[in-house]
């Protein structure tokens, strides 16, 4: 048998022989163990500890500069999605452009609501009757032919009698009755030293069809008689009275069918990425519920959206939809251009930015909280690049300001007209006396991030909807998107808004006092 060894506190070896007593292997066993005990215990060689420190720190250097670039990246694809929405108006401009100078050139003098029906008929001939095109001798490029029916696999059991083109309209913007064709942004100048800001640029805006709208998309609130009601009542005017192009959901086709084979003219989509296209052929949305489904509309258009006409049931007086539609298909029509915010998340464990997630567009908020977990939330926020607070609460609200009524309002923060662009920064119960609701402009970048030595996850969700969780060391970043909601006004955007918060919210709802009592001398 060979002797049993063992480490003492020094680091030296100590020898047992087998021969000292019987109980020499018990004892080899707990000398082990206490060596093993002993050189835990024990401190470190010198500078070890220092190393490790440094070696960790680096990492965690390398760990933040790589997730600086990752959302750097997420910054920049939202940078690109932008200037692609900025040329492809551009070339649509410059498509209308060339269209007015051959007009004027008289390639396409008659070019009139008639002949564009006309047109219409042509082009669902098959293709090889359509190389002659009467009004450009099919030589030139016209609206219908850059804007004919494209991706959209439509129900192919539904006769498409018209073609699919969307209706192209203009915005102006008013002020005090003046009309102006321009937006005009805060200009800051300063002639001969002065500095004077340009007249005020938040006006009325007015949209106004350069062409008839065609297309319309209906989308209703699931499980309403009253809605389905209603729906049914205003397909067929639609139909009948307006012979529009009607689109609804899957599951509403399937209600109208099942009402009557009368609907069959009504079409729809088949799957997500037909879905997808629905903004290159829809001219206008009609929603039939509450704000909820204004929010279920705006989420169906990730990027520009076609102007909304919200009927809200209950509230406001649907019996009226023929003289409002009437006006609003006519038009010109005023609209709000509600703002929205676009989200990405980037994961701490993401070994490449394609496990990163977004763009998340929201019309209200994107809210972050502690969910199921019972510690507070613990949430470090950067606005671009500058370090905002370190939230501990029940979590963090960002929220648009045509938000600004919905959950950042229960949470405490401010009622904000939705014309103004701007981002809310809203704390869910913070435990702080001091933390008071902000609001920062429309231009920032917002970074939060779940810190590493958080107690918990965070969950952040969007509209209420989509819940996704985020560990420590993940981040949503969160800035303005680029696409706005345009959404038809009752009357303008600052009656209906007030209209909103008094009828919706009963706003400073309050008995009036009555006259009699004490009065100043
Ligand atoms: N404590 C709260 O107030 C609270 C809590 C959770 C969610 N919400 C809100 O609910 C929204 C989701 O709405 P939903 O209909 O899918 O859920 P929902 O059916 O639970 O409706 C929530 C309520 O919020 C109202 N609402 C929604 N957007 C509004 C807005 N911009 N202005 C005024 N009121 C608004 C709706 O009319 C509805 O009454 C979220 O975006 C969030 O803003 C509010
Ligand atoms: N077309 C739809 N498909 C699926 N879900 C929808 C659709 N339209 C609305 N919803 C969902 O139904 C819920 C209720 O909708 P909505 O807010 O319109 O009704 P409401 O709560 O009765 O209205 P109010 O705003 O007056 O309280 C929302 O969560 C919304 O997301």
């Amino acid at each position: 048998m060979s002797p049993s060894s063992s480490t003492s506190a020094n680091g030296k070896a100590s020898v047992s022989s087998p021969t000292e007593n019987g109980f020499i292997d018990s004892l080899s066993l707990l000398n082990s163990e206490k060596a093993i005990r002993e050189i835990i215990e024990q401190p470190m060689l010198p500078g070890i500890e220092d190393h490790l420190v440094e070696f960790s720190e680096a990492l965690r250097t390398v760990a933040k500069a790589l997730r600086r670039v990752t959302e750097g990246k997420a910054v920049a694809i939202a940078e690109a999605a932008e200037w692609k929405r900025k040329y492809e108006l551009e070339r649509d401009r410059y498509l209308q452009l060339e269209q007015k100078v051959l007009s004027s050139e008289g390639h396409c003098s008659e070019f009139n609501v008639d002949k564009a029906r006309d047109l219409e008929e042509q082009t669902t001939l098959p293709d090889e009757n359509r190389e002659q095109c009467d009004l450009c001798s099919g030589k030139d490029i016209c609206d219908h032919q850059v804007l004919r029916d494209g991706g959209l696999d439509l129900d192919s059991s539904v006769a498409q009698n018209k073609l699919m083109s969307k209706a192209l309209f203009k915005l102006s913007w008013y002020c005090k009755g003046e009309k102006s064709d321009r937006h005009k942004h805060d200009i800051v100048s300063f002639e001969k030293g002065d500095i004077t800001t340009a007249e005020r640029s938040s006006k009325q805006i007015s949209l106004k069809w350069e062409s008839p709208p065609q297309t319309v998309l209906i989308l209703t609130k699931p499980n309403s008689t009253s809605v389905r009601v209603l729906c049914l009542e205003m397909v067929r005017w639609l139909k009948e009275q307006k012979n529009l192009n009607i689109l609804v959901e899957p599951r509403v086709k399937a209600e109208l069918l099942a009402e009557s084979l009368y609907y069959t003219f009504v079409q729809t989509w088949i799957d997500d990425n037909d879905m997808l296209q629905l903004h290159t052929k829809v001219d206008l949305v009609v929603t039939l519920g509450g704000d909820g489904t204004v929010l279920w509309a705006a989420s169906m258009f990730k990027g520009p959206v076609p102007p909304i006409v919200p009927f809200s049931l209950g509230s406001l007086d649907s019996e009226r939809y023929r003289e409002d539609l009437s006006s609003i298909l006519h038009g010109p029509i005023s609209i709000t251009l509600k703002h929205r915010l676009q989200c990405h998340i980037i994961r701490e464990a993401a070994k490449s930015e394609y496990e990163n997630e977004g763009p998340m567009v929201v019309l209200n908020e994107v809210t972050i909280d502690r969910g199921i977990s019972s510690f507070l939330t613990n949430l470090e926020c950067y606005c671009d690049g500058s370090f905002v607070t370190c939230v501990q609460g029940d979590g963090l609200i960002l929220s648009t300001t045509s938000g600004s009524t919905a959950y950042s309002l229960a949470a405490g923060g401010s009622m904000v007209h939705p014309q103004v662009p701007g981002i809310l920064f809203t704390p869910i119960c913070p435990h702080s006396l001091s933390f008071r609701p902000l609001m920062l402009p429309e231009h920032v970048t917002l970074r939060v991030v779940v810190p590493f030595n958080s107690r918990s996850h965070a969950w952040v969700s969007f509209d209420g909807k989509g819940r996704k969780q985020l560990a420590p060391g993940d981040a949503l970043v969160c800035s303005m998107a680029p696409w706005p909601v345009p959404t038809a006004c009752y009357v303008d955007s600052t009656t209906d808004f007030l209209r909103s918060i008094h009828d919706g919210l009963h706003w400073n709802l309050r008995k009036t006092q009555s006259f009699d009592g004490p009065h100043d001398p």
